[in-house]
């Protein structure tokens, strides 16, 4: 099965709280709820593109060393396999704000499940609610 390599970050804000951002109408799992990131591009480095991902999507800039990994998601999809490290980020310059139509979401990570995610996500969820409580 295809193999797609996707990284995705969860920012974490003073409060404790977790950015989430829900997928725009017209893209694939439209409605759901993620964590920011995308798919790795050919010769490209994970942590440079959720860099990339992270200014694009929501206009931030973040450091390499601001990046921390926390774990990852492998989940089987139907025409591909999903496999998603998660990375950590407390502090970025700049304000988060939707730069692609998302919707976003400041949460604490006890209430994730009450946003629809993508199935691969959910296993993530006792992953933050270790790190930051509920
Ligand atoms: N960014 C992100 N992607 C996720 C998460 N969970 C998850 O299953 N994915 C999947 O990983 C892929 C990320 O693709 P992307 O964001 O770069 O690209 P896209 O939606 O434009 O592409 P697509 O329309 O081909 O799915 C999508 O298939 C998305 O559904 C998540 O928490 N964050």
């Amino acid at each position: 099965m295809r193999m797609v390599l996707v990284v995705a970050c969860a920012l974490i804000d003073a409060d404790g709280r977790i950015l989430i951002a829900q997928r725009p109408e017209g893209k694939s799992m439209a409605g759901l709820w993620e964590f920011p990131g995308g798919k790795v591009e050919a010769g490209e480095r994970p942590e440079a593109c959720l860099i990339r991902e992270l200014s694009e999507e929501l206009g931030i800039s973040v450091k390499e060393e601001c990046l921390a990994p926390l774990t990852f998601a492998s989940h089987a999809y139907e025409d591909f396999h999903l496999l998603m490290p998660l990375y950590v980020c407390r502090r970025w310059q700049g304000t988060p704000a939707a730069q692609e139509g998302q919707t976003l979401k400041w949460v604490r990570a006890g209430k994730l499940r009450e946003f629809p995610m993508p199935p691969a996500d959910e296993p993530l969820i006792p992953h933050l609610i270790g790190l930051v409580g509920v």
